[in-house]
């Protein structure tokens, strides 16, 4: 099983240390979402496992190898770096055959990457033309023309609407279940939460923190329950007895150490009415804000 493995990698341009000592190991058979602020250091990151850049310090394999050392590096490692690389005049299909042939890959992989990328309809169509929810599957189609074991994309869903952000999400755990490595960048948590299996998290070049997406949910304070009802204060009373943690915020209890489940059982026991039962996912984003929040390099002035 191929993974991708980094070891005190770093990078320095001029005097600024822009990745510094980032290890972790992207595991075959789960995304990874590797998550910091813009500036963070990701991008970096990505063109040093690929050879882009050249590491300062530290070392980054893939199956055990330099990418360098890797004889035919389509077939083993397939990365979406800028969607917007694609030669305008060609068409989809001969953009990716184009690739084929220089590669040794058999054609029936551009058949076959077409198919999975949804771009068959508009395979004669010039890539210039294309939208940039289309660039972006033509960028993913090259990526997985070798049939890789290992994956990467840098920000995929930007700029894309919900169709294109969904179909992405799909795509990278469908990439992960076939047993694939997958690593993924992004600066939004909440996209993370719904796609990632492990998180690698990285503010000003450091990793801050490396672990599995359930523990940091856990971690971030996930099991905060917005709950509303007509009695307030009496529920309020049910819940801090039943042991939970019960702030009043708005004509709500956010409600800390019971599930939703477990509230909703014990107004049903009390006969409490409730018009809403909301787990919280804001506290993620809480979580992951509180803990890049001394990394960001700009913070807007807050007035
Ligand atoms: N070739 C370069 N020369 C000098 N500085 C660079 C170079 N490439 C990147 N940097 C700097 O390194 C830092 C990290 O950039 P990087 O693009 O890796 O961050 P990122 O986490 O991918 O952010 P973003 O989401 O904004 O792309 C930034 O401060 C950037 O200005």
């Amino acid at each position: 099983m191929t993974n991708i493995d980094l070891r005190g990698l770093t990078k320095r341009y001029g005097p600024d240390t822009v990745v510094d000592d980032v290890s972790f190991t992207v595991e075959p058979g789960q995304v990874t979402g590797f998550l910091g602020p813009n500036g963070a250091g990701k991008s970096t990151t990505m063109k040093m496992i690929i050879g882009l850049a050249a590491p300062t310090r530290g070392s980054v394999t893939i199956g055990g190898r330099l990418y360098g050392d890797l004889p035919a590096p389509l077939t083993e490692v397939g990365v979406l770096l800028d969607a917007g690389a694609v030669h305008g005049s060609r068409n989809a299909y001969d953009h990716l055959r184009a690739l084929a042939v220089s590669n040794g890959l058999p054609r029936r992989r551009v058949d076959d990457v077409l198919a999975r990328t949804g771009l068959e309809g508009v395979a004669g169509k010039r890539a210039g033309r294309f939208s940039l929810g289309m660039r972006q599957r033509l960028g993913i189609a090259a990526a997985l023309l070798g049939d890789p074991r290992v994956l990467i994309f840098d920000e995929p869903v930007n700029g894309l609407d919900t169709d294109g952000i969904r179909w992405i999400r799909e795509l990278l755990r469908s990439l992960a279940g076939e047993g694939r490595a997958v690593l993924v960048s992004s600066h939004l948590m909440s996209e993370m939460a719904q796609t990632a299996d492990h998180l690698v998290v990285i503010g000003q070049g450091r990793v801050i923190a490396d672990t599995g997406i359930a523990e940091f949910l856990r971690a971030g304070g996930e099991g905060t329950v917005l709950v509303r009802t007509p009695e307030l204060s009496v529920f309020a009373l049910h819940l801090t007895s039943a042991g939970a943690t019960v702030d009043t915020r708005a004509g709500a209890l956010v409600v800390s150490g019971m599930t939703s489940d477990e509230i909703g059982k014990l107004a049903v026991y009390h006969d409490i009415p409730l018009s809403e039962l909301t787990p919280q996912q804001a506290s993620l984003e809480d979580a992951y804000i509180e803990l890049t929040k001394d990394s960001i390099e700009y913070q807007g002035a807050v007035t």
